[in-house]
């Protein structure tokens, strides 16, 4: 079969239409500042749970990393402390990631944008990790308020976040579908001077009340 790939179709349906899909689960209910703008990612979720304020995680999580694969980092209790910049960013590039989730700061950023490696990020500050501790990769985490396990479908766009388990992908994928068609349709009757207010039948439903 030919024709976009799962995670391609998934990052062009994009978190929003996702997300409604999914039957609004698998938010990832954080701010994120997204350092190249215009981009949307979707793949299987590589995790690198550290230490807290320490990074060692993040340089054993890198000869890990394939091709597509959206790296998560994390830490116990997420603070402005930089557990990535240009260097460790590279190795993410070089290895094909499709993005990366920071749960934390990301610094240098003015070369990360150089890279070109899509990048979402909690905060933007220098404040140095350490590297005292290993911390674990390939284990479940919780990203704003969501389980994130090894292989479920992270995706990333401008409005943020969200997840899919690996289990649901194929059903989500078909809903998101389905969704989008929809939206297409009613997007065609708004741009005609048509309103959500009597096309959802709202109008009538307050007549009503
Ligand atoms: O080395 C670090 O801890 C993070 C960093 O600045 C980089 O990856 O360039
Ligand atoms: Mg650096």
């Amino acid at each position: 079969m030919s024709g976009p790939g799962v995670y391609e179709q998934l990052a062009a349906l994009g978190v929003a239409t996702v997300y409604e899909a999914a039957g609004r689960r698998g938010l990832i209910d954080v701010d994120l500042e997204q350092l190249l703008p215009g981009t949307s990612v979707a793949g299987p979720a590589r995790i690198a749970a550290c230490a807290q304020d320490d990074n060692w995680a993040v340089h054993k999580v890198m000869p890990a990393v394939r091709p597509g694969e959206v790296l998560v980092l994390t830490m116990p209790e997420p603070r402005p402390v930089a557990l990535v910049g240009d260097l460790l960013l590279t190795q993410a590039r070089v290895a094909g990631a499709a993005g990366v989730l920071v749960d934390a700061s990301t610094r240098d950023v003015a070369d990360v944008r150089d890279l070109g490696l899509p990048v979402w990020t909690r905060w933007r500050r220098v404040r140095g990790a350490v590297k005292d501790t290993p911390g674990e990769i390939d284990v479940p985490v919780t990203v704003g308020g969501q389980r994130i396990e090894p292989g479920d479908v992270v995706l990333m766009d401008a409005d943020g976040a969200c997840v899919v388990p690996a289990a649901r992908v194929a059903q989500v994928l078909e809903a998101a579908l389905a969704r989008q068609a929809r939206e297409a349709a009613a997007r065609a009757r708004y741009a005609d001077g048509e309103f959500s207010y009597d096309v959802n039948g709202l109008r009538e439903r307050e007549d009503r009340l």
